[in-house]
């Protein structure tokens, strides 16, 4: 039988009917859905008198809108209205919702590995680009548009054109200090945010392996920002053992033998891709973005570079430091910080937040830097106040949040105000994305922290040194 890769082997499994020009009808495993792109899609089936065809498949939270410092504080109309809209529909089509107080609560890619609803093997959706961090679980995930949400509420399939398929593979050996997010920023300084275009990525390579789970979440989540429809990684021991236990994963025989099934669809010992790119981590720092999309980014002590001189990229370039307020030449590290964000379905899990807390300990935020942590679930919060993460980071002067996108999009009360610069750990710096004529610098939890901290962006002496992982002399 030849070697079949992990994206092949999922299509495969779920074509109902084969299409014209390589599209194909797929049954849908997962079907998330939040409140900002579904209205729509309900008010369709409504209109035409259709029910949800998997209800049980099918589950709803609330994260784009949401305040977080209360979350039942609506002050937005719209916002009000999706939420209430979300709930009548849920109600209407039977479909579990987690609603504004429920613990299962949280961005929606936060709660499906979390809850154990992703699966390896499965294909998932959702009305949302980052989708792909579900692919972390070696789940086919794929973010769609809303009409096409109404198309899988009605027919729990949807017709995909088949995506080429690259492999990444991620060799070397990790310096201190380096996060899967610098990673991920580095491969897309490297190679350009449309280097994943019409493409699925698998990543692979003993990086990959000896990533925890939620690393490799971060990863998958920036696929979107790679240019790529989806990130994969294959699922192993770590996926298993991740899966173990979870609110929606069977229990004895029965999980053996799923964990059984699930290995199976790892892509094969040669297996081949359209596209395969080699990145050694070994020279990859801490990274941080100065422009305005995930690809302008340099590590940590550089400089702000000089707009490119390829006429293709100039303009952009010149345009972005404009809007960013940065001159060439300018050590990053005087670049001072006025905003701190924490949180996202990037970089908004425990092990995030950890390793944040472990910057912040016994420090204090810099004055006039407004810093938050907004933890991406309901599961992560209360994991982490049952830790003591919430005491560092107040004592330290965080605001500690309820889980939502937040300052992720301007689409909630948390706001980056005009021209004031954030060092945040999402995964979009596109212009006004953190509220209008706001700047943002993309970096990984630790590095954020420590921007709050000192009230600028750190050097990487200054994150190892706070992270305790300072080369000591004769060592
Ligand atoms: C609001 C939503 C449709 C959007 C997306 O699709 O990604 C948001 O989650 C984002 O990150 O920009
Ligand atoms: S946290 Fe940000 S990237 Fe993730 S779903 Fe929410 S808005 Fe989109």
């Amino acid at each position: 039988m030849a070697a079949k890769n992990i994206v092949d082997k999922i299509w495969e499994a779920h074509t109902v009917v084969h299409g014209e020009g390589g599209v194909d009808l797929l049954y849908i495993d997962l079907h998330l859905v939040h409140e900002v792109t579904s209205p729509q899609a309900f008010e369709g089936l409504r209109l035409a008198g259709r029910r949800v065809r998997r209800p049980d498949r099918t589950f709803a939270t609330i994260d784009h809108n949401v305040p977080t410092d209360d979350p039942h504080t609506f002050t937005d109309e719209i916002a009000k209205r999706q939420v209430e809209a979300l709930r009548e529909n849920a109600r209407t089509f039977g479909i579990t919702l987690f609603d504004l107080d429920d613990p299962r609560r949280g961005i929606v890619h936060v709660i499906g590995p979390e809850l154990g609803l992703t699966w390896p093997g499965m294909t998932v959706v959702c009305g949302d680009s980052h989708t792909s961090t579900h692919g972390a679980f070696g789940a086919l995930a794929f973010g769609i548009g809303t009409s096409e949400v109404e198309h899988v509420l009605a027919t729990q399939t949807l017709w995909q054109k088949r995506p080429k398929t690259m492999e990444v593979r991620l060799v070397g050996k990790r310096r201190p200090g380096v996060t899967a997010k610098d990673i991920i920023l580095a491969f897309i300084a490297r190679f350009g945010p449309d280097v994943g275009q019409g493409y699925a990525i698998e990543y692979t390579g003993e990086v990959v392996r000896a990533m925890s789970m939620e690393e490799r979440m971060t990863l998958c989540n920036m696929s979107i920002e790679a240019g790529a429809r989806a990130g994969l990684v294959s699922p192993d021991a770590t996926t298993v053992e991740y899966l173990r236990g979870r609110p929606y994963v069977p229990s004895g025989a029965a999980f053996e033998e799923l964990a059984r099934i699930w290995l199976s669809f790892a892509s094969d010992p040669g297996a081949t891709y359209d596209r395969v790119l080699e990145f050694d981590v070994s020279d990859v720092r801490p990274f941080v973005t100065w422009g305005t999309h995930p690809g302008l980014g340099v590590p940590l002590g550089a400089v702000v570079p000089e707009p490119s001189q390829d006429p293709a990229r100039r303009p952009q370039e010149l345009r972005a430091l404009e809007y960013m307020g940065l001159e060439p030449g300018t050590p990053l590290s005087e670049v001072g910080v006025d905003v701190v964000f924490i949180g996202s379905c990037t970089n908004g899990r425990l092990e995030d937040l950890r390793l944040a807390a472990q910057v912040v300990r016994g420090r204090k935020v810099h004055p006039g830097v407004r810093a938050l942590v907004v933890p991406g679930s309901m599961g992560v919060k209360l994991r982490a106040e049952a830790e003591g993460l919430d005491r560092i980071f107040r004592e330290a002067g965080f605001e500690w949040r309820y889980p939502g996108c937040s300052m992720c999009l301007g689409m909630n009360p948390d706001i980056v105000p005009p021209k004031k610069r954030a060092v945040s750990t999402s995964n979009r710096n596109f212009e006004g994305r953190q509220g209008r004529d706001a700047r943002t610098h993309l970096a990984s939890p630790p590095v954020a922290a420590l921007a709050a901290i000192l009230g600028r962006i750190p050097t990487e002496e200054e994150l190892l040194e706070a992270l305790g992982l300072a080369e000591r002399e004769g060592a």
